[in-house]
């Protein structure tokens, strides 16, 4: 089944739809919709935040969600404990995606457990959001299934790229054997294929398809600079 789902992934293209707090999208009917659309347009699963979206979202998009909750102020903040993880499974995520930085959690717990925990209490695969290669063989050998860089540039240890951060692509695909999300900052389609080259298992993209507010600004900007 987990076998299943991660080959499903293989070569494709994940889309994050995610609402800030305080924005008129952040509606879990809407995110839920954005969902569907963009399962419409080939993604191969999609990553969302929030325990009512992950809910609304499980009951009619037919690709695996992969499941976060973004709380707290920091610095760990994408699922920082395991109650939080465990829900998100309850809830419908076929893989939840948890801080995989070496940062220490709220709750105290290691990232082995919280790996061990959602394996044997929810049956889920488990994504670990990395912000360099030392996570990500960290998060390796604490048994997280997938690898992202989703926290490259962000938690202090790379420096942020412009761009998706290629290098740490690259790294991760040469020292660790688990399969690589390339996330972060990737914005055109010619950036995702580099990402694949670069050795990644599956390239995930949220701003550049999903956050109308970043689109719209991008060709502001374009216009003002013309
Ligand atoms: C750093 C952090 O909190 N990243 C979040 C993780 O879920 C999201 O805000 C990003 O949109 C997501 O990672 C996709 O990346 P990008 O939007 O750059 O394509």
């Amino acid at each position: 089944m987990s076998t299943g789902i991660l080959e499903s992934l293989r070569g494709g293209l994940i889309v994050s739809c995610q609402a800030y707090p305080g924005e008129p999208l952040r509606d879990p009917a809407i995110l839920r919709q954005l969902a569907l659309a963009v399962v419409e347009g080939g993604a191969v699963a999609v990553r969302l935040e929030g325990l009512t979206t992950v809910r609304f979202a499980a009951e009619v998009v037919d690709v695996p969600i992969i499941g976060i909750v973004k709380e707290g102020r920091g610095p760990v903040v994408i699922t920082p404990t395991v109650d939080r993880a465990l829900e998100l499974a309850r809830a419908g995520a076929d893989i939840v995606a948890v801080d995989g930085t070496r940062r220490s959690r709220p709750d105290g717990l290691g990232l082995r457990e919280v790996v061990e925990r959602l394996h044997g209490e929810a049956g889920v695969l488990v994504m670990a959001d990395c912000g360099s290669l030392q996570d990500a063989l960290a998060a390796e050998a604490a048994g997280a299934d997938l690898l992202g860089t989703t926290l490259a540039g962000y938690s202090g240890e790379r420096a942020l790229t412009r761009g998706p951060d290629l290098e740490l692509v690259r790294e991760l695909a040469s020292e660790c054997g688990s399969p690589i999300v390339a996330e972060g900052r990737i914005r055109t389609p010619h950036e995702a294929q580099a990402a694949l080259l670069a050795g990644a298992f599956a390239v995930c993209v949220g701003t550049a398809i999903t956050h109308p507010a970043s689109i719209t600004r991008d060709f502001v900007d374009g216009l003002q600079a013309g």
